[in-house]
C-alpha cells in the first residue's frame, strides 16, 4: 500500500545540495532546451521536479521548457492514482504532463527489469514524440552506493562503475541523472522545506529485493561509494577512449561480422586490448554483455601465446595465426526466425530484419551455395566461408527491397552509458552503421 508522506516539521537543511545539483545542471542547458522529467511521485522524482523547476526560475532560464511524464506499470491497484497525484501537482504548476501506460506481457520472473525496460522505452519513445531534448530521472547518491555495492558483488575487478551520468536509451533519447551526487536526505529536506509532499512506496523496504537488502546493510553510508563511483566512471571513460584508438589503429572488418586484430597491438595495450575485445566479442557475438573475466583472460592468453591456435567464447571463433587473431560468430546456436508481414525483428542479436513485404519471411543462417561474399575475400578462404554460415539469409520468396537486413551493436541497443560513447561510435563506424547522436542537450 502507498501512503502519502506530507511535509512537517523535521530538521531541515534547506536541501542546498539537491538546488545546487539542479542549479548546476540547468544553467548548462542550451537555450531553449525542452527537458522531460520522469516523476514517478517518490521524493527523488518530485524533488528533481521542484528544484529543476526553481533552478530555472532562479536562474531566469524562461527558455528552459520542462515536461513530465509518469510510467502506469499497471502493476499494482493504486498506481492509477499516483499517476494522477503527480499530473495534479503539474497541474497546478502549469506543467505538461502525460501517463504512459505499460500495456505489454507482464512476465512471471525478472518483473522489474522488463518493467524497467518498458518504463525507459515508453520514456524515450514520448521524449521523441515531443521533441525533448534529454530525459533527466531522479537517481540518487544513495542509488548510487547501492549499484557500486550489487556490481562489486558480482565482478569484484575495479573498475567497477557505478550508474553514469548521462544514458543513451534505445539509440535515440539521452537520459540524463543530475542528482548522481545528492543524497535522498538532502533531497527530503528541500521537499520538506518546500512543503511537497511524496507518494512513500513501500516495497522500498521489501527485502524480497537485492537493492532494499544491500540499502539496510549500506545503513545511510553514502559518501565514499558517491566519490568512489565518479572516479570509476572517470577511469572507465578513458578505458573506453583508448579502446576506440586501439579499434581503429589495429582492427580491420569484414562485412560486418569478423574483426581481425594486430596482435602485437593486443600485448601493446593488455587494459585497453581486454576493454575492446569485451565490446567487439558481443557486438560479434550478438550479445548484450561481452564475455567475463575468465574467457577475457582465456582469449588475451591465446592471443599471446607462440602459436596458431583457436577457442570459442561469448558465441564467437577466435583464430590466431602469426601475427593476427580473427573474430568471428561461432555456427552454434544460429536459428530460423520468422517475420511476419510489416514487422521488424531481431536475428541472433546482431541484425534487423524489417520485412515491407505482405508475406511472411523466413530467416535462415546461409548455407554455401550461390555466390561468395565479397566483403570475406580477403580473409582465409576457410574463414570466408564459416563467416558465410553465419550471415542472414531470406527464404524463398523473399523479394530483394522488400526484406531490409541492417546490422545493429547488441551492447549498445538499449543502454549506451556516456562513458562508451567514444568506443561505441567506432564500432558503429567498423561495421558500417552510422554514428549515436551526441548528448546535445548541454550547451553555451
Ligand atoms: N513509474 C515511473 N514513472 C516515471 N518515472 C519513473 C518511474 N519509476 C521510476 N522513474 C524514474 O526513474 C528514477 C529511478 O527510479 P528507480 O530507482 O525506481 O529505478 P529502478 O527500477 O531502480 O531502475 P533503474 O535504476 O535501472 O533506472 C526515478 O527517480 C524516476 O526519475
Amino acid at each position: 500500500m502507498l501512503t502519502a508522506v506530507s511535509a512537517s516539521s523535521q530538521t531541515i537543511s534547506g536541501g542546498e545540495a539537491a538546488l545546487n545539483a539542479a542549479f548546476d545542471f540547468a544553467s548548462r542547458l542550451k537555450p531553449g532546451c525542452h527537458v522531460l522529467v520522469a516523476v514517478s511521485g517518490g521524493s527523488d522524482s518530485l524533488g528533481l521536479l521542484a528544484a529543476l523547476c526553481e533552478a530555472a526560475d532562479r536562474l531566469s532560464r524562461a527558455d528552459i521548457r520542462i515536461s513530465v511524464a509518469t510510467v502506469d506499470h499497471g502493476l499494482r491497484a493504486q498506481s492509477a492514482d499516483e499517476a494522477e497525484t503527480v499530473a495534479r501537482f503539474c497541474a497546478t504548476r502549469a506543467i505538461g504532463h502525460e501517463t504512459l501506460s505499460w500495456r505489454g506481457e507482464k512476465p512471471a520472473t525478472g518483473l522489474m527489469a522488463v518493467a524497467r525496460d518498458a518504463r525507459y522505452r515508453l520514456l524515450a519513445d514520448h521524449a521523441a514524440r515531443i521533441g525533448a531534448d534529454v530525459i533527466a530521472v531522479a537517481h540518487t547518491l544513495d542509488d548510487q552506493a547501492e549499484t557500486l555495492e550489487m556490481r562489486k558483488a558480482r565482478n569484484p575487478d575495479p573498475p567497477v562503475s557505478g550508474m553514469a551520468a548521462e544514458t543513451l536509451l534505445m539509440g535515440h533519447a539521452w537520459v540524463a541523472r543530475p542528482f548522481l551526487s545528492v543524497s535522498r536526505e538532502a533531497i527530503r529536506d528541500l521537499l520538506v522545506t518546500r512543503d511537497i509532499a511524496w507518494i512513500d512506496d513501500p516495497s522500498n523496504d521489501n527485502l524480497c529485493y537485492e537493492r532494499v537488502r544491500v540499502r539496510q546493510a549500506l545503513g545511510g553510508a553514502v559518501a565514499t561509494p558517491g566519490a568512489e563511483a565518479v572516479m570509476a566512471g572517470h577511469m572507465r571513460r578513458r578505458l573506453s577512449e583508448a579502446a576506440a584508438e586501439l579499434l581503429v589503429s589495429s582492427v580491420r572488418t569484414h562485412g560486418a561480422a569478423v574483426a581481425e586484430i594486430d596482435l602485437e597491438a593486443i600485448a601493446a595495450n593488455p587494459d585497453a586490448a581486454r576493454y575492446l575485445l569485451k565490446a567487439l566479442t558481443a557486438v560479434i557475438g550478438g550479445e548484450t554483455h561481452g564475455p567475463g573475466k575468465t574467457a577475457l583472460a582465456d582469449i588475451l592468453a591465446m592471443a599471446e601465446a607462440p602459436h596458431g591456435a583457436r577457442m570459442t567464447a561469448g558465441r564467437c571463433l577466435f583464430e590466431r595465426n602469426r601475427t593476427r587473431l580473427f573474430m568471428l560468430r561461432e555456427r552454434r546456436g544460429l536459428e530460423s526466425i520468422e517475420v511476419l508481414p510489416g514487422t521488424t525483428r531481431i536475428w541472433d542479436g546482431r541484425w534487423r530484419i524489417e520485412n515491407r513485404s505482405g508475406a511472411t519471411v523466413e530467416i535462415d543462417p546461409a548455407g554455401l551455395d550461390g555466390e561468395p561474399v565479397e566483403a570475406f575475400a580477403a580473409l582465409p578462404s576457410r574463414l570466408s566461408k564459416l563467416a558465410r554460415l553465419t550471415m542472414p539469409c531470406a527464404g524463398q520468396g523473399a523479394l530483394p527491397g522488400e526484406v531490409g537486413i541492417s546490422r545493429i551493436l547488441s551492447p549498445y541497443q538499449r543502454y549506451l552509458p556516456g562513458f562508451d560513447l567514444a568506443l561505441a561510435n567506432r564500432l558503429a563506424e567498423a561495421f558500417g552503421l552510422s554514428r549515436f547522436p551526441a548528448p546535445g542537450y548541454f550547451g553555451g
